[in-house]
């Protein structure tokens, strides 16, 4: 059946026609800036005319090995015609459009992300020198390997060792157990030849904890494993399938002394320590990451969105008033509540990300002058957004894939790809509970700094003991948000007072945090809240001055609806604290009521402003024109089942049944 493709169907033109606001400014000030929109679209419309990068089918009909194959292929192409157009990959991941093209977990992710920035930003001047380019031109190809069968959150815990020895000043790589394995690197099980390794550091017998190596694993003309190691891939995930998630094992391998990573930390010839100015610097790509995380995390969240928002404009269903026209589910109050806070939730994650990017800028440019006076700060920053960003969206995509109905569970619609993939995001790069729980640590001990006078840092400022008082009128944004932070303090006081009553009444420092911990991980997770509400409202207000009125309008709105739903989602810790009253969430209820259907009319130009194309959703239900069942049906006659009427299944197992004397 040949398809016509109408332009736009009358739903979403409709939709379209209702539009308040100037979209190409809204794209602009997602993008950070005009410029960047222009970049993102030349490296797009480079990458649309690069047929190669695109599957001809789809990998959920490959193999496991054909899956990865197909995304090595895509990756190793995706990296070629950016650097033939003088793009680098930085480009392609920091835009989304190369990650979305490798939909699912690719070969070299790895690479350009934490093996480079392991070299960057753990090498001496010499060690850059030589790795640098090898990695940066894929002479050398990389990954992280820290976590390990036994041992992921707890990096002081791994087995792995690294023992110098002075004669041939070579350090011993060892894995002495099969919980020393290290076990799930991206690319490890196949793709990379080289890694940075995560092992305790052995000097004379004495251990000085983890510290970093670059070490060779295959030959580079072979690709054959070298001697002293064994390597692997893990087998299928939930998700990310065409990724080679890997093992790795070490018995005895041996290393030059300059392969330990010794910008921060250096062992001498004759096997002396240099301690680090700060220890936990060697952590510092995990940092990097996670800032990356919470941009790629907004992202994700934001492609799930553009899918069901659109999919909700142009499904019709039931009767809202009997006998009238089945209506457009995105009519449906219940609809709009499940969809738009996390519209709203979009938009507070970027400018967040943004906000972060910027200490994290900051702290970096602090480092290189041996400051780290800003280090706790953005450790607690990076692991609580990572932590929220990841929760949100894969919640957030979870609930797009629900509204979708039936519709929402088809492969085709993308959803469960961008679901699993993301939910990865969770565990990796810090566990979020775990991350949650370091952010508390720094909240509590901030807390206290305060009732013992200091000062505190700008992120946890509101938690002084003796706040000025809120002169914001209760119902303003500002005045909301300042409820927000009056509620985290009350909460993070709360779980000092518990702690030291623990503590007072005979249990250790350490029982006593284990017992207030599902407590404490609730205050990182307010504390992070408040955050984002703060530079959400800030960056709306700075945008005020700049931006046309309608544009303003719309922002204020998403703006105003994150706010709302944050403060209904933490009535009862306001309520106790006599931050609100009854009577002001019952109007803050209506309120957001009211606000949905606002902000429902827009709803489609919002999420067309956020200007991702068919090819990057990737989506039967999402796509621009919404000829969602044409899609839905053509898709579905690319099943390999549907090649013959008949299938094999049937001869071989169900005439037989039906034959069978049962
Ligand atoms: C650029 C990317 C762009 C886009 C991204 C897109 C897609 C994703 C791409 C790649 C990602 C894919 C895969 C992910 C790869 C991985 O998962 S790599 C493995 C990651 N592993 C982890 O994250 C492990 C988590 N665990 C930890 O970080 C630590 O073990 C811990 C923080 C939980 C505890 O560390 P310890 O050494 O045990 O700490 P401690 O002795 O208890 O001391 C705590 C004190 O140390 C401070 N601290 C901890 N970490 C840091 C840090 N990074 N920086 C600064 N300070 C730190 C902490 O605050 C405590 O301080 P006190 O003053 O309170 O003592
Ligand atoms: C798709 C994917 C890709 C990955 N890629 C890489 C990679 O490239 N390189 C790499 O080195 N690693 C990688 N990892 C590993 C990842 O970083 C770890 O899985 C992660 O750090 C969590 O560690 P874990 O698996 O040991 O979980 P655990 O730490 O065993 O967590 C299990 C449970 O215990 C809880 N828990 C653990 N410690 C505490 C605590 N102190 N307090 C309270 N609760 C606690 C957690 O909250 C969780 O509920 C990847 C993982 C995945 C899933």
């Amino acid at each position: 059946m040949s398809v016509v493709v109408p332009e736009c169907c009358d739903d979403l033109k409709r939709e379209r026609g209702r539009c308040l606001f100037n979209k190409e400014e809204l794209t602009n000030i997602l993008d950070g800036g005009p410029k960047l929109t222009e970049k993102r679209r030349r490296i797009e419309k480079m990458l649309i005319n690069t047929p190669e990068l695109f599957d001809d089918v789809s990998p959920d009909y490959l193999s496991h090995e054909d899956r990865y194959s197909n995304e090595l292929r895509k990756a190793t192409q995706l990296m070629t015609t950016l650097e033939k157009n003088g793009f680098t990959y930085n480009d392609a991941v920091t835009t989304g459009t190369g990650l979305w093209l490798l939909m699912d977990g690719n070969p070299l992710s790895l690479h350009i992300s934490m093996f480079l920035d392991t070299i960057k930003g753990q090498s001496n001047p010499q060690q850059l020198q030589e790795w640098l380019p090898l990695a940066e031109k894929f002479k050398i190809i990389g990954t992280y390997a820290q976590t390990e069968l036994g041992h992921g959150t707890f990096v002081r815990g791994l087995e792995t060792t690294a023992t110098y020895d002075s004669t041939t000043k070579e350090f011993v790589l060892h894995s002495p157990t099969i919980t020393a394995t290290k076990w799930w690197p991206g690319a490890l099980g196949k793709t990379s030849n080289h890694a940075v390794v995560m092992a305790q550091l052995y000097l004379g017998g004495k251990c000085y904890g983890p510290h970093i190596f670059m070490v060779q694993l295959r030959d580079l003309e072979t690709h054959r494993t070298l001697p002293g190691i064994v390597v692997g891939e893990i087998g299928p995930r939930l998700g990310m399938n065409s990724n080679d998630n890997g093992f790795l094992q070490f018995n005895h391998h041996r290393i030059p002394l300059t392969n330990m990573f010794m910008k921060h930390s250096q062992v001498t010839e004759d096997g002396k320590y240099v301690k680090p100015l700060h220890s936990k610097l060697s952590y510092g790509t995990m940092v990097q990451t996670r800032v990356g995380i919470v941009y790629h995390a907004s992202r994700e969240l934001s492609r799930a969105l553009i899918i069901a928002i659109r999919y909700s404009a142009v499904r019709h269903q039931s009767e809202m008033v009997p006998g009238d026209p089945e209506p457009q589910i995105l009519d449906y109050q219940t609809q709009q509540y499940k969809l738009l806070p996390h519209l709203a939730s979009f938009f507070a994650l970027r400018f967040s990300a943004r906000a972060l990017l910027e200490v994290f800028i900051g702290t970096s440019a602090g480092l290189g002058s041996g400051k780290m006076n800003m280090l706790p700060e953005l450790h607690a920053l990076s692991s609580g957004l990572k932590a929220v960003a990841t929760n949100d969206a894969v919640k957030g995509t979870d609930i797009c894939r629900l509204a979708c109905g039936g519709h929402g569970y088809l492969s085709s619609s993308n959803l469960p790809r961008i679901y699993t993939a993301i939910a990865a995001g969770i565990t990796y790069e810090g566990e979020n509970t775990v991350l949650f729980l370091q952010v508390a640590r720094y909240l509590i001990k901030s807390f206290r700094a305060s009732s013992q006078g200091q000062t505190l840092p700008f992120s946890v400022s509101y938690l002084r003991v003796q706040p000025p008082s809120s002169h914001a009128p209760l119902m303003s944004d500002r005045g909301l948000v300042d409820a927000l932070g009056a509620g985290v303090r009350w909460m993070v006081g709360e779980a000092e007072r518990r702690l030291q009553q623990l503590v007072d009444s005979g249990h250790s420092p350490h029982a006593a945090w284990n017992a207030c911990s599902v407590h404490l991980v609730q205050c990182a997770d307010a504390h992070t809240r408040y955050y984002i509400c703060e530079q959400f409202v800030d960056a709306v207000s700075k945008l005020g001055e700049t931006v046309s009125s309608g544009v303003h309008e719309v922002l204020r709105q998403l703006c105003r609806l994150y706010i709302l739903h944050r403060v209904i989602q933490t009535a009862g810790i306001l309520l106790r604290c006599g931050a609100v009253d009854g009577k002001a969430l019952t109007s803050i209820e209506e309120e957001e009521c009211h606000l949905l259907a606002t902000l429902r009319i827009q709803a489609v130009s919002i999420v067309d402003a956020i200007d991702i194309k068919d090819v990057f959703l990737k989506s039967t239900l999402g796509a621009w024109d919404g000829n969602v069942y044409q899609r839905i049906y053509e898709e579905a006659q690319k099943s390999p089942l549907n090649k013959s009427d008949v299938t094999q299944g049937y001869y071989q197992y169900l005439r037989p049944l039906m034959k069978a004397n049962l």
